[in-house]
C-alpha cells in the first residue's frame, strides 16, 4: 500500500506566467519516513498544499493511503493527514493550551480528554512548564513544537512536515527528528522537507528528488547513493540530478 500516489499533477497559479507543478508523479511507501527534496522553486510547498487539499491541482491524481482525493473523501483524508505548515501557524496571543484547544476542537476532540492528550505531548516535547505563556513570548524551537503537537492532536496516519527543523537550535532540532523516528516506529507514515541533506539522509529510508515541477528521481536512500560510484552521500546525489545553477 502507498501512503501517498501522486499522478501527473499540473498546476499554474491564478495570474502566475510558468506553471509550478509540470506533471509531477511519486508514490511513497506506506509506514516509512521519505523525504520530498529539491531547491528553492520545484514545487515542494505546492504539491504538500494540494495533497492536504489547501490547494487544488488544475489536473492529475492524488491518491492518500489508497484512497482517491475527491469531495466524498475529503472528511476520512482530512482525519488520516496532520500537516506542519513550513510558516509557523499558531495564535501569538493565546497560550500554547489555548491554540492546541482550538486546533483539538477543529478535529472534534474536546473536553478531559484533548486536555489530557494536550498535556501528554507538552510533556513529550519539553513544554509542560510553558503550556500557559502566550506563544509571542515562546523561542523559534519552542513554537516549532507546539505548531507540531497542534498537527498530531487528532491522531494521524500520515504526518507531513515543511522544514519542521528550520531556523531551529540543535536542541530542538535533535528533539523533533527523534519524535518523527519514534511516531514512525508507531505506524504513522511520515513525509518530510528540507533542505538538509545529512538530515534527510540520517532519517529517510527512501527520497524523492523534484525540480521544476517534475520529479528526477525516487528511491531509497542508500540505494540511489550506491548506485552513483561518483556520490558520497545525499548531497551529491541531490547535485548530480539537479545541476548547480542557482535557482530564482
Ligand atoms: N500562491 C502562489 N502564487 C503564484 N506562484 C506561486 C504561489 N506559491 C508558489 N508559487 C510559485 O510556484 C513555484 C513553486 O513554489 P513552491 O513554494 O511550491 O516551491 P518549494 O519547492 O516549496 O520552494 P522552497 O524550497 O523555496 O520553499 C515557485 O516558482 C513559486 O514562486
Amino acid at each position: 500500500m502507498t501512503s501517498i500516489l501522486v499522478q501527473d499533477l499540473h498546476k499554474t497559479y491564478k495570474g502566475a506566467l510558468e506553471p509550478s507543478l509540470k506533471g509531477l508523479s511519486f508514490s511513497f511507501p506506506k509506514g516509512a519516513i521519505v523525504g520530498l527534496l529539491g531547491p528553492n522553486g520545484a514545487g515542494k510547498t505546492t504539491t504538500i498544499s494540494i495533497l492536504c487539499g489547501l490547494v487544488k491541482a488544475d489536473t492529475g491524481k492524488v491518491q492518500i493511503f489508497d484512497l482517491p482525493q475527491n469531495a466524498t473523501n475529503r472528511e476520512a483524508i482530512k482525519g488520516l493527514i496532520g500537516i506542519v505548515p513550513q510558516q509557523i501557524a499558531l495564535f501569538p496571543h493565546l497560550t500554547a493550551v489555548e491554540n492546541l484547544e482550538y486546533f483539538g476542537n477543529l478535529y472534534g476532540l474536546k473536553g478531559k480528554s484533548l486536555r489530557s492528550r494536550i498535556d501528554e505531548y507538552l510533556q513529550a516535547f519539553g513544554l509542560e512548564k510553558n503550556g500557559h505563556k502566550q506563544v509571542h513570548h515562546f523561542s523559534g524551537g519552542m513554537k516549532r513544537r507546539t505548531n507540531i503537537i497542534a498537527a498530531i492532536l487528532h491522531q494521524p496516519q500520515l504526518l507531513v512536515l515543511d522544514e519542521p527543523t528550520a531556523g531551529v537550535d540543535v536542541q530542538s532540532r535533535s528533539m523533533i527528528l527523534q519524535f518523527l523516528r519514534d511516531y514512525n516506529q508507531q505506524g504513522v507514515s511520515i513525509v518530510y522537507t528540507s533542505h538538509l541533506l545529512d538530515e534527510a539522509q540520517t532519517i529517510c529510508q527512501e527520497v524523492a528528488i523534484i525540480d521544476e515541477g517534475r520529479a528526477v528521481v525516487q528511491g531509497g536512500t542508500t540505494e540511489l547513493i550506491a548506485r552513483h560510484p561518483e556520490c558520497r552521500n545525499l548531497e551529491d546525489v541531490f547535485l548530480h540530478y539537479t545541476g548547480h545553477a542557482l535557482r530564482d
